[in-house]
């Protein structure tokens, strides 16, 4: 069997202009994994509402972050292709979740090769039914109807791997050194709590309180809250940040539904409020920065944190195309080579 491997990343639209956008976000958001309510409910909310009216502002967002070369996230991305591909002796590909880069066409192109045994590797630290799941579900369903003979495995989530909390933490303290900052905020994408449940394989466990994220249990193999909670405990006990010196946020949320707290949003400004001058953000859901840290973050964050009376706000890249995070690749790429095992 030839051994190939598949990169998948969320996606971007083809170009910032709000027709690309919209079409991007159709796609996107009229996943069931996404927005999880019932078709009709789900095509009159996207269909009937948002697309007519946030491709034009998702768009003006685009156009304030796009690169000479297109989307950061995809440019990142395909940097982390490249860089992973030189440091390992199999066929790397890259596909993403949404957009014109199809998952299809990434193991199309590995197929080509001779591939017929794949390692998927979704490109997010934390388990959610919004990425991981949609990806692995989507490939099988390719695998079946268009590559039937292919075998594929896919790398699960990552967030407490003791050698990828070190990559994490070392990043977060070299963008941070000589930097004066009182407050270290780690935020995450949000995802409607309602997710959280439906992802809960205990049907029991998950109730977002303030507890039951820190109460051992089965249902955090699952648990996108809990496994961010956990990315923050850890980097803080690696790099020995005292109590009260960090926390953990959630951004863009979308729509009226009750979302992961606190929101990312209102925590810059209540970190303002209390008089803290100068903070640093990361963002461990995204392996790649993308629009939600480089505009999002980077600049709404930024100004909501200076009309607090905020000072210095200084972000830390997204892991990109690091050498230690592409070393960390190519070994549990290799280990899954040796043992289908990492
Ligand atoms: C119901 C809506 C959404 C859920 C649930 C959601 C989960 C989720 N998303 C990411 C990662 C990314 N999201 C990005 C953009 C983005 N996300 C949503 C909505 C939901 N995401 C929208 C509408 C958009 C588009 C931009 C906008 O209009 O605000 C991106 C950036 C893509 C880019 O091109 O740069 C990323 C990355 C995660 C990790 C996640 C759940 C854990
Ligand atoms: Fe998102
Ligand atoms: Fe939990």
């Amino acid at each position: 069997m030839k051994k190939g491997i598949l990169l998948v990343n969320l996606g971007s639209p083809d170009s910032p202009e709000p027709k690309d956008v919209k079409r991007y976000l159709g796609e996107f958001l009229m996943d069931e994994r996404v927005i999880d309510v019932p078709l009709w409910a789900r095509t009159l909310l996207v269909k009937g509402i948002i697309l007519n009216t946030r491709p034009k502002a998702s768009a003006a967002a685009y156009k304030k972050i796009w690169w000479e070369e297109g989307s950061p996230l995809i440019v990142l991305s395909e940097q982390l292709q490249d860089k992973v591909q030189e440091a390992i002796q199999y066929p790397v590909a890259l596909a993403m979740r949404y957009g014109s880069m199809s998952i299809k066409k990434g193991l199309q192109e590995l197929v080509d090769k001779g591939v017929d045994e794949v390692f998927l590797i979704p490109l997010y630290p934390q388990f959610a039914m919004a990425t991981t799941e949609t990806i692995l579900v989507l490939a099988e369903e390719i695998r079946q109807e268009h590559f039937s003979n292919i075998k594929i495995d896919s790398l699960p989530a990552f967030y407490n791997n003791p050698e990828y909390i070190e990559v994490l933490s070392s990043s977060i303290a070299r963008n941070l050194e000589g930097i004066n900052y009182e407050h270290l905020l780690f935020s995450y994408h949000g995802v409607p709590e309602r997710h959280i449940r439906k992802s809960d394989i205990t049907k029991s466990h998950c109730k977002i309180d303030g507890s039951c994220c820190a109460t051992p249990s089965p249902a955090h193999e699952f648990c996108y809250r809990h496994q961010c909670k956990e990315v923050t405990r850890l980097v803080a006990e690696k790099l020995g940040f005292a109590p009260g010196t960090y926390s953990t946020s959630f951004q863009s949320r979308l729509g009226f539904d009750p979302w992961l707290q606190p929101y990312t949003d209102r925590t810059i400004e209540r970190l303002g409020k209390e008089g803290v001058k100068n903070m640093a953000i990361v963002t461990p859901a995204f392996v790649s920065d993308c629009l939600e840290t480089l505009e999002e973050i980077a600049m709404e964050g930024e100004e909501i944190f200076h009309e607090m009376g905020g000072k210095d706000f200084t972000t830390v890249p997204c892991l990109n195309a690091d050498a230690p995070w592409v070393n960390l690749l190519a070994k549990w790429i290799n280990n899954w080579a040796v043992s289908e095992n990492v």
